[in-house]
Formats: C-alpha cells, sequence, structure tokens
C-alpha cells in the first residue's frame, strides 16, 4: 500500500500507520506517511542523515507522540492505550542505556524487570552474541562492540511481538551482523515483526521498504502564508 512498497500478502494486518506526521522542535519532519506490517514482517526505513528515520522509530513506540495521524495494533488504535503498546514491543535506540556498575547478566534482568518482563532467556541471549564467559563481566569493563552486542542481546532476552530497531548494526564485528540477522529472521518466522533502520543493508528475505525522505512536510504554499506577495 501507499509508498512504502510492501511485499504481497493475504494475512492480516497487525500493525498499522496512516497519514503519519511528526514535529520536532518547531520543524515539521515528515507527513502523510502510511504502513502496514503483517504477522512475520519486516520494515526497513531508509533516507539520508536527519530524514526522520529515528523520529519514526519513536512515534512507533510511543516515545514520542505524532503530530498527525494514527498507529494501529490489530486495529485498536495505539494512543488509546500506549503503555499496553510499550509492552508488546523492543525498541532499541542509538543509545546503549546500559548501567556500568551491574554485570551484563544484570542489565539483562533490571531491563526486563523495568519492561515488566522476566528475563528467562537472558543466559541464551548473551551465549547468542557470544557473551557467555563475560555474563558476570562489570559492564564497565566491556569494549564498545561487547556493550553493543549486550544491548541486543537484552531484545533475545525476553518475548516481545514487536522490534523496534534503530541502527542495530552499527559497531558489531561481521559475526555479530550475521548473528543479528538469524535472529530477526528467527523472531518473523515466528510470527514477530521488525521495523528497523540502517545505513547498512542486512540480508533479510521480503523486507517492505519505506524511505522517510519520500514524505516531505507539505511546504507551505502562497495561500497558507499570509506574508507571500510581500514587498520587503
Ligand atoms: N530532540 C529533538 N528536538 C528537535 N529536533 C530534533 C530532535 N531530535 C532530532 N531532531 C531533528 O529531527 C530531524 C530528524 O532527525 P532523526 O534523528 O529522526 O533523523 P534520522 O533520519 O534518524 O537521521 P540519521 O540517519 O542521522 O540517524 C533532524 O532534523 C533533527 O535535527
Amino acid at each position: 500500500m501507499a509508498r512504502s512498497h510492501p511485499s504481497p500478502s493475504a494475512a492480516p494486518v497487525r500493525f498499522a500507520g496512516r497519514d503519519l506526521g511528526c514535529v520536532r522542535g518547531d520543524r515539521a519532519i515528515f507527513a502523510g506517511l502510511d504502513f502496514d506490517l503483517v504477522a512475520g514482517g519486516a520494515l526497513v526505513l531508509s533516507g539520508p542523515n536527519g530524514s526522520g528515520k529515528s523520529s519514526l522509530l519513536r512515534v512507533l513506540a510511543s516515545l514520542l507522540p505524532p503530530a498527525a495521524g494514527r498507529l494501529s495494533w490489530d486495529g485498536a488504535d495505539v494512543a488509546e492505550d500506549p503503555e499496553a503498546h510499550r509492552a508488546r514491543l523492543h525498541y532499541q535506540g542509538h543509545h546503549e542505556a546500559l548501567k556500568p556498575e551491574l554485570t551484563a547478566v544484570e542489565n539483562l534482568s533490571f531491563w526486563a524487570g523495568l519492561e515488566g518482563k522476566l528475563a528467562d532467556a537472558a543466559p541464551h541471549a548473551l551465549e547468542r552474541f557470544g557473551l557467555g564467559d563475560l555474563a558476570d563481566q562489570p559492564v564497565r569493563l566491556l569494549s564498545a562492540g561487547q556493550r553493543r552486542r549486550l544491548s541486543l542481546s537484552r531484545i533475545l532476552a525476553s518475548p516481545a511481538p514487536l522490534w523496534l530497531l534503530d541502527e542495530p548494526s552499527v559497531g558489531l564485528d561481521a559475526r555479530s551482523v550475521r548473528t543479528l540477522e538469524a535472529e530477526i529472521e528467527a523472531h518473523r518466522a515466528a510470527g514477530g515483526m521488525v521495523v528497523l533502520a540502517t545505513h547498512q543493508p542486512l540480508a533479510l528475505s521480503a523486507v517492505q521498504e519505506l524511505t522517510v525522505a519520500d514524505f516531505p512536510p507539505a511546504p507551505v504554499t502562497a495561500d497558507d502564508d499570509p506574508w507571500a506577495g510581500a514587498l520587503w
């Protein structure tokens, strides 16, 4: 539908956005943006720096209210219960938000607790990203790439049907990128969905693409602008 270039599917839409607009500070960032995601779907956001990919992810995570438009989950308006929406997703932003004095495994438990979830899969999650031997290491002693892997382990430590990932492969070594791709595909195969912004293409099957720069806010026209035609 619209300009998000979806793959054809007869499955019911789970997560959708209609006519979404975003304002940050006093600047309109994008407008009129639509997307549909079905179970197992993946939406890859592209666009140049500053086009609004991170802003859109924050809107989808109910961390930033849309300036216009509507998000729905199974047909229900997300705005009616933003907390329920946040409980069904994992949001991975640019910042890792790890507690440096806690160990790797304690960080996963801490985050799961904050989200009202159990980090039952924490040992598996650490193993998947090659951090099994570092589970009891304070995070302040981890390298930048290890912290990034720990941050991604958080997503695997507790289940959530929707993953929102902002540049998830930045700082990862090649092996960890392959792990990330495999985990995203496994999540989708189990009916999960992912929306991700990335400048580094990931090997994922049947993704929908959405170029955020294709949805600029409407320029002010002479009809809208009371100062248009002024002579100074
Ligand atoms: N907290 C904020 N307050 C005001 N403006 C902001 C804020 N955060 C971002 N912006 C502006 O919103 C616009 C979109 O930023 P955003 O981070 O969403 O872009 P992006 O497409 O993710 O960029 P990049 O590819 O560099 O990560 C930019 O012009 C940016 O300056």
